[in-house]
């Protein structure tokens, strides 16, 4: 995005998360000086072979990774430089993070997995949300006796329940089909344009990809535009 772009968005309050100059190494170099913006209503798709840096680029970008150069701005502030307590406020109020591995509690019934998110973020419990996602029915059931599937959306659902400012999700649709990965496309898409929020998906499905307003490839330590 140019400078002057970049300013205008700033200027009408559009801009969600700004990521300048990026870059990082585990024991090779990643990727390096990667710039992104992420407005509201807007949906990004990263995509890239395996092992190119992807779930890496989500976990700096959604406050889990500090780069090791580079700045990730959220409401003008550069997270990384937060105190802990204002950076985990943010994680638990305005990132929802969606993880290829769900983290529901299993001892517990998929109704009380939901509670866990409406007790903490004081919102109430969307059926709508939960009839879209197709889960409605599975409420009172052990996440235990939950398809795969269905616990992946379980998950989704939980993280949206907070209503997060961005979603950052990480092949969510991974152990879908391809019909009800529509359907969480779907709710996901529906989610950001109705909450002012925005989107960032890692995937390897390039379909689902360009399902997103822009999509950027990552490979050869660069982001690439293809969208
Ligand atoms: N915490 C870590 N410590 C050391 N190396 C790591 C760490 N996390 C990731 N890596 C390495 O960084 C590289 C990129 O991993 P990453 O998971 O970001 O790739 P990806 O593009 O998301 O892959 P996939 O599509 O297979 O999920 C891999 O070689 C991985 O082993």
């Amino acid at each position: 995005m140019s400078e002057l772009k970049q300013n205008e968005s700033l200027m009408t309050g559009n801009l969600l998360l700004q990521a300048n100059n990026i870059s990082h190494k585990f024991d090779y170099e990643l990727f390096n000086n990667i710039t992104l913006s992420l407005q509201k209503k807007q949906s990004i798709a990263i995509i890239g072979m395996s092992g190119s840096g992807k779930s890496t680029l989500l976990n700096i970008l959604s406050s889990l990774l500090k780069p090791v150069e580079g700045e990730v701005l959220f409401n003008d502030k550069e997270i990384y430089s937060l105190k802990q307590k204002e950076l985990l406020n943010i994680r638990r109020n305005d990132f929802g993070i969606i993880f290829q591995a769900h983290y529901l509690f299993r001892g517990f019934s998929a109704s009380e997995n939901l509670d866990i998110s409406t007790l903490l973020s004081g919102e109430e419990l969307d059926m709508q949300l939960l009839s879209d996602l197709k889960i409605n029915h599975v409420l009172s059931q052990g996440v235990g006796e939950l398809s795969g599937g269905q616990q992946q959306r379980l998950s989704i659902a939980r993280i949206m329940t907070k209503k997060p400012k961005i979603i950052f999700a990480d092949e969510p649709t991974g152990n879908l089909d391809k019909d009800t990965a529509n359907i969480v496309m779907g709710t996901l898409f529906n989610y950001i344009k109705n909450n002012d929020a925005g989107l960032i998906l890692v995937t390897h499905e390039s379909d689902l990809a360009y399902q997103c307003d822009k999509v950027y490839k990552l490979e050869d330590l660069v982001l690439q535009e293809l969208k």
